[in-house]
């Protein structure tokens, strides 16, 4: 296996023994393992204090006040504006946190079934069997439909390739460390101007639809913008047009980047462990025939879920997260200063042997309540979304989504995986390089 690579060995009957690996993350496992939950790195403010572990993860989102995120997110800054939740903190934070967070409730998350569902269809009518398709990139592209008119309603939807084009350039200046990212601002290199050409014609779309909003000129499609518009604090206060500007942009964002990469690593996985693709495809079968989902299927799909959850584990967007250290703190009868970036890992987490039975296989029955190897896993050793004050305000939109789009890819076709090894990369949104071509082998 090359040592890039993300690769593995094929298991039996509904996933076996896949060493799945992404080298970056790999080497945080094996220094977590030589040095123990907490290490540094560097000295001063430029320093790094590693946190890892299930313990370490629940002393960070128990002490919030410790720790911003405000300057551990900066590279985001181009994409999402600097008002956006994730770069926001403590008052302010929990602020916009509550305008923001009913428009992803469980009950609005429910009227999107149908969106889902038809942009899911609508990328597999154009399979046709002998193809070779990418069914990252596709589906990517859906996800990204899918999250703009679920939010944002079919107008700003009939943009959404416009948004992902743009988007992307500055969703590239991301995969830069920020010494880059600084040295290109500095410099106005052509890719950072071209990516702030980009945001201008993002913004000047987004700033053009509030403005309709805010002009009274709605209709039933608009539906968490309006409620951006017309939400109010305690104090009767409402959010700006940059504040809801930079909440769209990171909604949208947020909603495709990470869930897209999700999906295609969980393709990847059911085609490349015996026997998983069929069961989840008998399973689907089963409850749904040939129809979408509904809300009640949704719980009826365990090995689905299964699937969902073991790839959430094996392949967590955010391999890692950030935050600055504000006030001193003790932990593991170590004093740690304020001042520099303290770094912790859901990656590193999911993988251990202590936490998990044979941690690198692919086994989706581990997270059924029957299995002989279940144990719920707390929150503290299971956090693809996060947790405490930044938890991901989308994990159910997201689980929703990829379970929708997952039931109909698997209900329609039967496909193969190419040869070849798919590589990850990313710390921030772990995506597969060069996409997952598949050859499509039916397609109904
Ligand atoms: C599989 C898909 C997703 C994963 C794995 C994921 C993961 C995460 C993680 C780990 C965080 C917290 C980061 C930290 O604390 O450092 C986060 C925050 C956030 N996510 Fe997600 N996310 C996903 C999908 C979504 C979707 C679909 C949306 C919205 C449409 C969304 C919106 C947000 C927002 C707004 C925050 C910031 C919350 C805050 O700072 O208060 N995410 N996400």
């Amino acid at each position: 296996m090359s040592k890039n690579s993300i690769g593995e060995r094929a298991g039996s009957g509904g996933g076996g023994t896949d060493a799945v690996t992404y080298p970056p993350g790999d080497t945080l496992l094996a220094m977590h393992r030589r040095f123990g939950p907490l290490m540094r790195l560097g000295v001063g403010r430029r320093g790094f204090v590693y946190l890892m572990g299930p313990e370490a993860n629940a002393f960070v989102f128990a002490n919030a006040s410790l720790f911003q995120t405000r300057e551990a997110f900066e590279v985001l800054v181009p994409v999402s504006g600097e008002r956006s939740l994730l770069l926001s903190d403590g008052d302010v934070h929990r602020r916009r946190r509550r305008l923001v967070a009913p428009a992803l409730h469980h009950r609005q998350i429910d009227g999107y079934l149908e969106i889902m569902a038809n942009q899911a269809d609508a990328a597999l009518d154009g399979w046709r069997p002998g193809s070779r398709v990418d069914v990252y990139q596709d589906f990517r592209a859906a996800i990204r439909r899918t999250t703009i008119e679920s939010l944002f309603g079919s107008r700003l939807a009939a943009d959404a390739d416009f948004f992902g084009n743009r988007l992307q350039s500055l969703l590239r200046l991301v995969d830069d460390l920020p010494t880059m990212l600084a040295l290109r601002r500095s410099l106005g290199t052509p890719r950072w101007r071209g990516a702030m050409a980009d945001r201008a014609m993002v913004d000047e779309r987004i700033h053009a639809e509030i403005a309709r909003v805010r002009s009274g000129a709605v209709d039933g499609d608009d539906n968490v913008l309006v409620n951006l518009v017309t939400a109010r604090d305690e104090d009767g206060d409402a959010l700006s047009d940059i504040e809801i500007r930079d909440q769209m942009v990171s909604l949208i964002v947020a909603g495709y980047e990470t869930t897209s990469g999700v999906f295609g690593w969980a393709v990847h996985a059911m085609l490349s462990n015996p026997g998983v693709w069929e069961r989840a495809a008998a399973e689907v079968r089963d409850v749904c025939g040939d129809r979408a989902p509904t809300r009640e299927d949704l719980r009826r799909l365990p090995y689905l879920t299964g699937v969902m959850n073991e790839t959430l584990r094996l392949w967590p967007p955010a391999v890692i997260s950030a935050r600055k250290i504000v006030q001193d703190f003790e932990y593991a009868g170590r004093r740690i200063p304020a001042g520099p970036m303290m770094i912790f890992s859901p990656y590193v987490t999911h993988r251990l042997p202590e936490l998990w039975t044979d941690p690198l296989s692919f086994r989706p029955q581990r997270w059924d309540p029957q299995d002989p190897d279940y144990r719920k896993p707390g929150p503290h050793e299971f956090l693809p979304f996060g947790g405490g004050a930044h938890r991901c305000l989308g994990s159910t939109m997201a689980t929703t989504v990829l379970t929708v789009m997952l039931a109909r890819l698997l209900s329609r076709t039967t496909l193969r995986a190419l040869p070849g090894k798919p590589k990850a990369v990313s710390f921030a949104a772990m995506r597969p390089k060069d996409g997952i071509p598949v050859e499509v082998l039916t397609s109904r």
